[in-house]
């Protein structure tokens, strides 16, 4: 697929839905900053938000104007989701309902879905041809799957749901556990669902040199750090009131960046549609090992699973797959 251009005589067509929301107001002034696709891409920003949306959206925008970002071509708010998708080369689907206290991010599918097959649709109709959509609203995976469904002249390989908040969330807590740097951590997974069943795998990762099931235990792995990732947005909203905003923002910097720009030899995680690698049903969006090469992502091969993550990961697949059925079944899915 095409690179991203690099010309400053070409700006790129960002879309951020909900961008009057929290996730929103964090992600804006690093998107103008540069922050998302480079240093030399001029950026021609598209906000959509719903009516209700749309006042603190146009507030952010001035904001946007008084921060004389040099790469920032041009600001528009729209609620009409055909204007905001045309000719868009990225597509930040953040707007959504967040979950509150005692709440699954799965309770969110049928409030939240049904906003994600028109935005397909819109994007299938008017984006540009080397469109790249990340899902961030929740539940991510499925919303983008179903965003997916709705745009079949897109490839399914552009339509990708966030999983790098996990993986940002397992290598912050590795690094403290261990008292390394975060920069010392590599080749770390997440599979599965962003949600409690996501699997985070440390069998293949690497403080350094030296591989990191020698310096921790299985049972800390099983007892302490696998939950904790697997529920660190929960624990964000009993602690902070609400659930994680700069966070969230950051790694879908994070997913971006390093989509448009490479990852070169290290490892990522990025829920991306399977191919049927490592027993993922092929069609699902589901949290791999993947390296971008060439502005795609690709997932990466080989890597031996054990008992113990092959259990883990089947599980996460599985509610995946009842996910599935379960929007077929409310009709989000087109047939
Ligand atoms: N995948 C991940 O790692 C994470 C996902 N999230 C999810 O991100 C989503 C957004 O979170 P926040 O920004 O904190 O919520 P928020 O409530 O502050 O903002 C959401 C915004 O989306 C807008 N919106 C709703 N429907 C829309 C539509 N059809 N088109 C355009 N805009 C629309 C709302 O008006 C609101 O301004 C939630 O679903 C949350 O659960 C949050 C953290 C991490
Ligand atoms: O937990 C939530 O509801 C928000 C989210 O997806 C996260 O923080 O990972």
């Amino acid at each position: 697929m095409n690179p991203i251009p690099r010309s400053t005589a070409a700006p790129v067509t960002v879309t951020l839905t909900g961008a009057g929301g929290q996730i929103g107001y964090a992600l804006l002034f690093r998107i103008a900053s540069g922050q998302l696709l480079g240093p030399d891409v001029p950026i021609r920003l598209r906000m959509l938000e719903i009516p209700g949306g749309l006042a603190a959206a146009e507030g952010t925008a001035l904001e946007l104007q008084d921060s004389a970002f040099p790469l920032l071509h041009s600001v528009e708010v729209t609620d009409d989701v055909t204007r905001a998708f045309d000719g868009t080369n990225v597509a930040l689907l953040v707007g959504a309902r967040p979950r509150g206290p005692g709440m699954e991010r799965g309770d969110l599918l049928e409030a939240n879905g049904q906003i994600f097959g028109p935005q397909g649709a819109a994007i299938n109709a008017g984006a540009a041809d080397d469109v790249r959509v990340v899902v961030v609203g929740n539940p991510a995976n499925t919303n983008a799957l179903i965003a997916s469904a709705h745009a079949p002249d897109v490839p399914a390989e552009r339509f990708t749901a966030l999983t790098r908040l996990d993986q940002n969330r397992a290598v912050g807590l590795l690094a403290a556990r261990l008292e390394v740097p975060v920069g010392s951590i590599s080749d770390l997974t997440i599979w599965g669902n962003h949600s409690a069943t996501q699997y985070p795998d440390v069998f293949h990762a690497r403080s350094g040199a030296t591989p990191i099931v020698d310096l921790v235990d299985e049972r800390w792995l099983s007892d302490e750090f696998i939950p904790r990732v697997a529920k660190r947005g929960a624990e964000i909203i009993a602690v902070r009131g609400g659930s994680s905003v700069a966070s969230a923002a950051n790694a879908t910097i994070d997913h971006v960046f390093d989509w448009v720009n490479g990852t070169g030899e290290s490892w990522t995680s990025a829920a991306i549609v399977s191919d049927g690698s490592y027993g993922v049903p092929a069609g699902l969006i589901s949290s791999f090992p993947v390296r971008s090469v060439d502005g795609a992502w690709q997932i990466v091969q080989g890597l031996e699973i054990n008992a113990f993550s092959r259990a883990r990961i089947d599980a996460s697949v599985a509610e995946l797959i009842e996910e599935q059925s379960a929007v077929r079944a409310l009709g989000l899915l087109p047939s």
